[in-house]
């Protein structure tokens, strides 16, 4: 089974890869395009006896409050038919109401079906079943309320699988319930891929050989399925790296990619691997071509001050501290670099998302960037460091770019 993510989520995406075995594909239009989009479902989906994408949000919430980029807009471009799941804990003849609405405030999306999430009993499923009749929108799976199956949550979302103990005790539950719940006769051909369009969602041709650190563990692991694809077809070989484990960075790298994560979960861990920090260092004085992004970018700071108050020191490049606060910054942010940097050129506008918790100390005195209205990012012809998560596949200028920068660092 192949499975996507509407949206720029970066946790989601790990549960679908725990359990399909295959990278899951985020499928956002406004960090690439609704061709892109359509390509990806397309060439993914080659081969596979089934295809899946879990939504955001509600159906038709987009960017802004309007439908651009919502699940609505990505059923609608791809014509797939949309399975509404409903958490029907707290209803019963209600339950119609809400369908019948999501089944005509957009008509020319096709419903093909609900599955009731919650039901608190035989008898809550029979009023739910009798509310439903009259519409003719098939149920096709019933899950009753089980408080031993929630997930445990924390900032940003769902705790990823690898570090969830409930997670990995769950898998022979949640098999049964996929196998029992469901009404599967008819909800294998929803399943279905359509005839895929051959073309990949990039084209492009192997650029140069160049050796790429990926950092990869349990504190840093935002990547898009794609971008990693697209930095292999661009001829790059891409090397797993941990700042948690390993003792020092690989001494061939020419670059390294930071991503996003949680380094302020794991501080303590990140500031006792010395040797590490100092490898690191040292190959950034050398010339490695570095791109961070958020928790990368924390990473790169002088040290991350955690939510409970308790300060650890890390690679210190930045002259700035992150702070753990107590708001989220979330959304869709356009840009325009005012540096050349690793990446982007100046005067480039870039479409890009924010998700985090902390915020730095420090502005920097060049900004990359503004964004949402505060100088931002740093950047110059080696390195790009930003809060600003970038989908790469969209954007194939970006990682060619950063692989000729690392190839000329080498
Ligand atoms: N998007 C990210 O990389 C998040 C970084 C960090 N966990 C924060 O909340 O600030």
């Amino acid at each position: 089974m192949q499975t996507f993510k509407v949206g720029p989520d970066y946790i989601d995406p790990l549960f679908h890869r725990a359990i399909s075995g295959r990278p899951c594909r985020n499928l956002d239009v406004i960090l690439t395009s609704p061709d892109y989009v359509s390509a990806c479902v397309g060439y993914h989906s080659q081969g596979m006896d089934a295809v899946l994408i879990e939504g955001v949000m509600g159906l038709f919430d987009g960017r802004g409050g309007s439908h651009e980029g919502s699940t609505a807009h990505i059923a609608q471009l791809l014509q797939a038919p949309i399975l509404l799941v409903l958490d029907v804990q707290k209803q019963a003849a209600s339950v119609a109401a809400v369908v019948y609405g999501f089944c005509h405030y957009n008509p020319s999306l096709e419903i093909a079906g609900v599955v009731l999430n919650r039901v608190a009993s035989d008898r809550h499923r029979q009023l739910l079943e009798a509310a439903l009749a009259p519409l003719g929108v098939p149920i096709l799976g019933v899950l009753y309320r089980d408080q031993a199956l929630a997930l445990p949550s924390r900032h940003l979302g769902l705790v990823p699988p690898q570090e969830s103990r409930e997670f990995q005790a769950l898998g022979d539950r949640l098999a049964h319930l996929g196998n029992t719940c469901f009404d599967w006769e008819r909800l294998t051909p929803l399943l279905a891929p359509a005839p895929p369009p051959p073309d990949p969602p990039f084209n492009v041709s192997p650029l140069t050989q160049v050796t790429i650190g990926i950092a990869q563990d349990a504190a840093f692991h935002f990547y898009y399925a794609d971008t990693l694809d697209l930095l292999r077809a661009l001829g790059a070989t891409l090397i797993p790296v941990s700042p948690l484990r390993d003792t020092h960075l690989p001494t061939d790298l020419q670059g390294l990619i930071l991503g996003g994560g949680f380094p302020e979960v794991f501080a303590p861990e990140l500031a006792a691997n010395h040797s590490f920090l100092g490898s690191l260092r040292q190959a950034i004085q050398g010339g490695l071509a570095l791109y961070a992004e958020c928790g990368g970018l924390m990473y790169l700071s002088q040290g991350i001050e955690t939510f409970e108050g308790h300060y650890y020191p890390l690679v210190g490049y930045w002259p700035t501290v992150a702070h753990m606060g107590k708001k989220l910054t979330l959304g869709y942010r356009q840009a325009t670099a005012l540096q050349t940097t690793v990446c982007v050129q100046a005067g480039e506008t870039v479409q890009g998302h924010e998700f985090h918790y902390s915020c730095l100390s420090v502005p920097p005195a060049r900004p990359l960037w503004q964004l949402a209205g505060e100088p931002e990012g740093w950047g110059n012809s080696r390195i790009h460091a930003s809060y600003l998560h970038l989908h790469w596949g969209g954007h194939p200028q970006w990682a060619i770019r950063f692989l000729q920068q690392a190839a000329r660092a080498g």
